[in-house]
This record gives C-alpha cells, sequence and structure tokens, in this order.
C-alpha cells in the first residue's frame, strides 16, 4: 500500500483553479520532490495535504486512512508532519524545548502531575530530554541545545525545525522548500540530513524545492505542476529531462 495517495485533487480560489486534477502516489520510503514555477500550486497542494485548506475535489489517503478534509490536528495524528517556506519556530524558547514541543503528543502526564511535579512529569520529562537530545544530535545541534531558537545561524534553525517535525513521529514528513536562502555548503549539508533521515527513520519525504542541484541530488521521483496541473510525473532524470519540463521552466 502507497504511504501516499492523492486522487483528483482540486481546489478553487474564487474563479482561480489553483490546483487541478492532482494524482500523485508515494511509496513508503521514498523521497518525492513537488516541483514548478512560482505560483504552479505546490504550496497549495500541501495545505490541502496538511489540512490548512478543503479541497473541492479529490481523494487523500495517508497509509490507506482517507484523510481527505480532516484538520490540521488530525492530519497531524494520522501522521503528517510539515516545516514552512518561512521558519516557523518558538524563536524565544531553547533549541531543545523546540525538539521537546513536538514530543509532547507522545508522552502524557496529567496537569496536576505538572503543576506538582510529581514523580510521572519528571519521568516524562527527563525521557522527552533524552530523546530530545538524541534527535539534535542527527542534525548536530546537540552543542546548541540551550542556546535561543532565534540565536541560531539560518541553515540550523532549518534543521532544527525539520529536528521538531521528526519529533511528533510522522509516517510522511513534507517539507517546503527546504533549502530556501540557504548557501551552497548548507544546502550540501542539508541534502545528507534529509537522505539520513530518510534511511534511519524509516522516512517518507515529500519536499517543495526551486533548488535544481537539491532536487536532481536527492530526490527519487517528481511532481512537476504548471498553473495548477501535473505537467510531468515519474523518475527525477527522465522527468528534468522532459522538454515540456525545460520549457516551463527556461519559458521558451
Ligand atoms: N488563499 C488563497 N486565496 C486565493 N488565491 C490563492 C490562495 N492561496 C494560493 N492562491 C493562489 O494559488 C496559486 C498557487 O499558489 P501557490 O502558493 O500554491 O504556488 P507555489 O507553486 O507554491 O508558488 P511558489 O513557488 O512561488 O511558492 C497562485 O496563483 C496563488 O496566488
Amino acid at each position: 500500500m502507497a504511504m501516499l495517495e492523492v486522487k483528483n485533487l482540486g481546489i478553487s480560489f474564487g474563479g482561480l483553479r489553483a490546483v487541478d486534477g492532482l494524482d500523485m502516489t508515494i511509496e513508503k520510503g521514498e523521497l518525492y520532490g513537488l516541483i514548478g514555477p512560482n505560483g504552479a500550486g505546490k504550496t497549495t497542494a500541501f495545505n490541502m495535504l496538511t489540512g490548512v485548506y478543503k479541497p473541492t475535489d479529490g481523494v487523500i489517503k495517508l497509509d490507506g486512512e482517507d484523510i481527505t478534509g480532516k484538520s490540521t490536528i488530525e492530519i497531524n495524528k494520522a501522521g503528517i508532519a510539515r516545516t514552512f517556506q518561512n521558519i516557523r519556530l518558538f524563536s524565544e524558547l531553547s533549541v531543545l524545548d523546540n525538539v521537546k514541543v513536538g514530543l509532547h503528543n507522545h508522552y502524557k502526564y496529567s496537569t496536576i502531575a505538572g503543576i506538582l511535579r510529581l514523580p510521572a512529569y519528571r519521568k516524562a520529562e527527563k525521557e522527552m530530554d533524552a530523546k530530545a537530545m538524541e534527535l539534535l544530535k542527527v542534525f548536530n545541534l546537540q552543542d546548541e541545545w540551550d542556546y535561543k531558537a532565534s540565536n541560531l545561524p539560518y541553515g540550523k534553525q532549518r534543521k532544527l525545525e525539520i529536528a521538531r517535525a521528526l519529533a511528533t513521529e510522522p509516517k510522511l514528513l513534507l517539507l517546503d522548500e527546504p533549502a530556501a536562502g540557504m548557501n551552497p555548503n548548507e544546502t550540501g549539508e542539508l541534502m545528507d540530513t534529509i537522505q539520513f533521515v530518510c534511511k534511519n527513520f524509516d522516512m517518507t519525504v515529500l519536499l517543495i524545492e526551486h533548488d535544481m542541484k537539491l532536487v536532481s541530488g536527492i530526490c527519487q521521483k517528481l511532481t512537476v505542476l504548471n498553473f495548477g496541473q501535473v505537467l510531468a510525473q515519474g523518475k527525477t532524470s527522465d522527468v528534468l529531462n522532459d522538454p515540456k519540463v525545460i520549457k516551463a521552466y527556461l519559458g521558451e
């Protein structure tokens, strides 16, 4: 069974058909790219997959479960986590606490236990600290665990956002332009990290990206959107060599 199955997905904003008839199947463990020129509908597609927008048409299935039209919270619980085009961290919290926010769904203690700092609370906090540090190590952020998130350099903030998304233990991780604003060194490191996460966390990843070096370097398959519709789909090398795709990008 596919990890994500999207059939005939569409949404209209007034007269504008932002996404139209999108079919896309992503298998478990795949690293999949959604690309296309500015305004093609990529972020709108992410917003439908994560419950920010309710689709006008179509069906979205995650690991066989129909999640079409569910709320962002329900979809996160079902197993989709995402990062955003503009970094959204808790900038006043520490690096460690940002990851712990993601872990909270999985560690339960009563409000009373929390207020009174009872053993159940202390045990859960200790376990969360250890788990969060483990995740920070994956992203090489362990030495900055007590920094305020806003004091991290840009590339590390992006990594922290991915670490926080992973802390929710998703089945599918959506990354919206993870390399935006990164320099080539940071992008190279990010590519290694994304591949590491896929392999070692047994993760399925769907990413939106304009950086073609990243797309061609790590994505196994691609869907290209253009004016809300699928222009090409399939193996990365085939898609990037498709004259239709080249034309859409170069505008010839
Ligand atoms: N809430 C909304 N209301 C009206 N129009 C919208 C809304 N959200 C997106 N759109 C429109 O839908 C189209 C697709 O936008 P979208 O942001 O999904 O493109 P994109 O492929 O992610 O572009 P970029 O690469 O520039 O981020 C655009 O024409 C945009 O203006």
